[in-house]
């Protein structure tokens, strides 16, 4: 196949930031994606309805002019979030999910849920009207080796969580583990997975082999290949429980590369590419749309989108910049470590 002609992707996990780097990346997802989901975790978080409409509207005036892009706000949980505030959210429009982070476990998540039973009261209301849950499924217990982290996650909090509740929807987000992936198969209706750019395309070693590469380190951390595998076959099987979220997290150079780097991977600029090259690796062109543009709607009850993208195979790779600049400094973007011969038209 030489060229692929599909509806306009949706990207459900997506970190845009604040300020001048919200300007310098919104172009990167708005060039190729319809919508995507805004992650609330700034500084300081986005957690009530207010918060997330300014947002939205600083959102808006950084897209760039004649820009078409629609950003799907969520509320960051706290053991504080008012079920009233949610309500009203999700009914006015804005609100398309609600974020749980567990206290302390990825970037900007020290104001996250420590004690689920304080969030009960909003899960009983997010069931009620069908509010989706996002979850970084993750435990923070530091005893639990890093690498196990999202498998404990689903023992502990997720499964005991969804049987107390089981009319919540809850999207498991960036799942990096035939665990995560197996737990979702098996488990019926009201949970879904999203699934990275990056986690179909690296393995840990990517982080620790011939020295340590900051550029490659996220969270949750890639895990080892096994899992990237069962990770790929889900993706590419069509199976409408898996859909795309990048989770591109953009961070300046020098705060990734130093003594204590911190956690996110920048995609959005080539992500189209990566995965066209990847459903192409796995004889699953066909599939592409399914994960990008059809199986995220139907989950977030949304309808899809009516434009399209045209994904042409060119016979030279096709280059992207290894940093983008911005007015806060300079962002490394994800390399694949193979060329890319898939380009958006
Ligand atoms: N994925 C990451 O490694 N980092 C994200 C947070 C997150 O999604 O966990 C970020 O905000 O930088
Ligand atoms: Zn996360
Ligand atoms: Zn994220």
């Amino acid at each position: 196949m030489r060229s692929l002609t599909i509806r306009r992707p949706d990207d459900w996990h997506l970190h845009l930031r604040d300020g001048a780097m919200l300007e310098g990346v919104i172009g990167d997802t708005s060039r190729h994606f319809a919508r995507a989901i805004i992650m609330p975790n700034l500084v300081p978080p986005v957690v009530t309805t207010a918060d997330a409409g300014a947002y939205r509207e600083r959102i808006m005036a950084a897209l760039p002019k004649g820009g078409r892009f629609q950003p799907l706000m969520t509320l960051y949980l706290t053991e504080d979030t008012n079920p009233d505030d949610v309500e009203e959210g999700q009914k006015s429009g804005l609100i398309t999910a609600v974020k749980l982070y567990p206290a302390g476990a990825t970037t900007n998540s020290h104001g996250g849920v420590r004690d689920m039973n304080k969030a009960m009261p909003v899960l009983e209301r997010m069931a009620k009207i069908g509010l989706p849950l996002c979850v970084h499924g993750e435990v923070t217990t530091p005893e639990v080796d890093i690498f196990d982290r999202e498998k404990v996650f689903i023992d502990t909090v997720l499964d005991p969580l969804r049987r107390r509740l089981p009319e919540l929807k809850v999207t498991m987000e960036h799942v990096t583990t035939s665990d995560g992936i197996d737990y979702i198969r098996a488990a019926g209706q009201n949970i879904a997975g999203s699934i990275t750019t990056h986690h179909l395309i690296i393995n840990r070693n990517a982080i620790l082999v011939g020295g340590i590469k900051p550029h490659y380190y996220c969270l949750p951390v890639a895990k080892r290949e096994s899992h990237r595998l069962a990770l790929r076959a889900a993706a590419t099987s069509g199976d409408p429980r898996f859909f795309l979220g990048t989770d591109s997290a953009p961070h300046v150079d020098p705060s990734k590369e130093c003594a204590c780097g911190c956690a996110g991977i920048y995609t959005s600029i080539n992500t189209m590419s990566c995965l066209a090259h990847v459903f192409e690796q796995e004889n699953a062109l066909d599939r592409l749309e399914a994960f990008v543009s059809l199986n995220g709607p139907v989950w977030y009850g949304l309808a899809p989108n009516e434009e399209t993208i045209t994904l042409v195979r060119r016979e030279e790779a096709i280059s992207f910049p290894g940093k983008i600049e911005t007015e806060a400094g300079s962002v490394t973007v994800f390399d694949p470590m193979f060329p890319l011969f898939w380009d958006v038209e």
